[in-house]
């Protein structure tokens, strides 16, 4: 499934256009999905449809009139007159079945909800263009207030459709369809708890030219299945990738292992942890190498030979001195390498140390990827989309920009998004599990982006199971146990 902005639906609808395929008939083909959504989902006799001026508003006086037949159906309208030719159209058109809309006054809303209608809410979609105010703000208050449950056609009115951050009032869903492909504002928190269930709607564009019009893709486990590594039976360890960990300190010992831990139940054929102090050696499949930050770490690592380190993953709980060395360390193999946490150093050395490199994924959280671009983890909680692709384009690397919402971007411009997971994944940990499993899975050098969005689904799936049987209580060390089964439902496709 691909994940729309407002700009790349309404390029999608003109290419439509051109085709040979009218907004008209979409806007016909939109209110029948909405009208199916009620008959499907809700068993109201009574809907009452509020409709906006702009095309949202047509889809309503659609599905108004395709909901005739079965329900008794009432329309308030905003008193501008409906703006477009094709919702005046379909304005006439429900007129002609009898049914003639009202204006959305208070007095009528008010009345009108007192019979605990089902509403369906054609205020505004992607049109939006600032908060709601005035009386369009008050009687959305009203709506949410009543209790009545509510259909959204294509966004929750007063949602903008472009950003996961709410502009103001704005209608709480209790199930939204969304017409053509999902809105980016759906999969980004806050916004898309507004939408209460989301689907999407099939309204007749033709799947090419969807596909050309939309730049990210939201992950599934179907999606990723493709992408999960597989071993051939007379395979060996060092053929499923061996992965060299340079992390931990005193501090953060337990990052490090939890990151090996994961490795190894994410099929890494060896795994070998290179930190300084003693290590608890309570997982004995790991493979402890000593180094010392102040004496010549670079050589101590150099000294490993190069079947101990297919991929290497630098960073959980790493040591702060380091920071240091982090350019040559980087440099100093050209094997698939993923920099987390105390890796994700920033400044002109560091960006272009993984510039240089090629093969680097970077999995910074909010605050992370902030520092890296210089910016507040306000603006990349803003504009995550935008954030991922610019730190890929700026550094060449895979950026994983973890969130209750995961957005993985590709320098070459391809970008995912994953909303799965459990709230009770964030817990300490729970990173330091990711890249460990990319640590695992991104022994394919040439499919680093494809890989890195199966892990971030099979990772977001382990939360999910350790979700359900720990709840919030759950704890990162939960996501290994939980990650073979995650791991088998998804080559399953369960
Ligand atoms: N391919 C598809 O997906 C298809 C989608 N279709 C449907 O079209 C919808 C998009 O339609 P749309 O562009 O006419 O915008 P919509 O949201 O109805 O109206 C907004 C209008 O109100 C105005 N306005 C904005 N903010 C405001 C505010 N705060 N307070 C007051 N006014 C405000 C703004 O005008 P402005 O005042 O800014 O000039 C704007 O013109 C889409 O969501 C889907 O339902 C189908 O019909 C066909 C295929
Ligand atoms: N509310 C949430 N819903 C789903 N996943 C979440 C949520 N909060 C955090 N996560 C996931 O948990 C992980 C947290 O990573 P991170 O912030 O680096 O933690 P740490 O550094 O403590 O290991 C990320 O993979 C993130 O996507
Ligand atoms: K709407």
């Amino acid at each position: 499934m691909k994940l729309f902005s407002a700009h790349e639906m309404r390029a999608a609808d003109q290419a439509a256009a051109d085709a040979g395929i009218p907004l008209l008939l979409l806007m016909e083909a939109a209110g029948r999905a909405v009208a199916d959504a009620v008959t499907r989902h809700f068993a109201h006799p009574e809907v009452l449809v509020l409709c906006g001026g702009g095309n949202n508003g047509g889809d309503g006086y659609v599905a108004a009139r395709h909901l005739l037949a079965s329900r008794r159906v009432s329309v308030l309208e905003l008193s501008s007159a409906p703006r477009s030719d094709d919702a005046r159209t379909m304005r006439r058109a429900l007129l002609a079945h009898g049914l003639t809309p009202r204006p959305l006054e208070e007095a009528a809303l008010t009345r009108a909800l007192e019979g605990r209608p089902l509403v369906v809410d054609a205020l505004f979609g992607s049109g939006l263009t600032r908060p709601l105010e005035g009386e369009v703000a008050a009687a959305v208050a009203r709506v949410n207030a009543s209790g009545c449950e509510v259909l959204s056609v294509d966004v929750p009115s007063g949602v903008a459709s472009d950003t996961g951050e709410l502009l103001g009032p704005h209608v709480r869903a209790t199930r939204t369809v969304q017409l053509a492909g999902a809105k980016v504002a759906s999969l980004f928190h806050p916004a898309r708890a507004a939408f209460g269930a989301a689907e999407v709607a099939d309204i007749g564009i033709p799947k090419a030219i969807l596909e050309a019009h939309a730049s990210v893709t939201v992950l599934s486990p179907d999606g990723v299945r493709a992408h999960l590594p597989t071993r051939a039976p007379d395979t060996h360890k060092y053929e499923v990738g061996t992965l060299l960990v340079i992390a931990g300190s005193a501090t953060y010992l337990g990052a490090a292992e939890m990151a090996c831990r994961a490795a190894l139940r994410a099929g890494a054929g060896l795994v070998t942890l290179a930190s300084e102090g003693s290590f608890p050696g309570t997982w004995p499949e790991i493979i402890h190498e000593r180094l010392a930050w102040d004496h010549d770490p670079l050589g101590t690592l150099a000294e490993l030979g190069e079947n101990r380190a297919q991929v290497r993953l630098i960073g959980p709980g790493l040591d702060r001195r380091a920071a240091a060395v982090l350019p040559a360390l980087i440099g100093q193999r050209r094997v698939p390498t993923v920099l987390d946490a105390g890796a994700l150093g920033g400044g002109d050395a560091w960006e272009r140390a993984v510039r240089d490199h090629g093969r680097c994924v970077l999995t910074p959280h909010h605050g992370e990827a902030a520092k890296l671009l210089e910016t507040s983890a306000k603006a990349v909680r803003t504009a995550p989309l935008e954030a991922a692709r610019t730190l890929a384009e700026r550094t060449g690397a895979v950026v994983v920009l973890k969130g209750a919402t995961t957005v993985v971007a590709a320098p070459d411009g391809r970008t995912a998004a994953h909303a799965g997971g459990h709230p009770g994944m964030a817990t300490g940990g729970t990173g330091d599990v990711l890249a460990g499993l990319l640590g695992a899975w991104c022994s394919d050098e040439g499919a680093l982006f494809e890989r890195a969005c199966a892990g971030v689904v099979a990772h977001a799936r382990a939360g999910e199971r350790a979700g359900a049987r720990f709840g919030d209580g759950l704890i990162a060390t939960d996501l290994i146990g939980a990650f073979p089964e995650a791991w088998r439902e998804l080559r399953e496709g369960r």
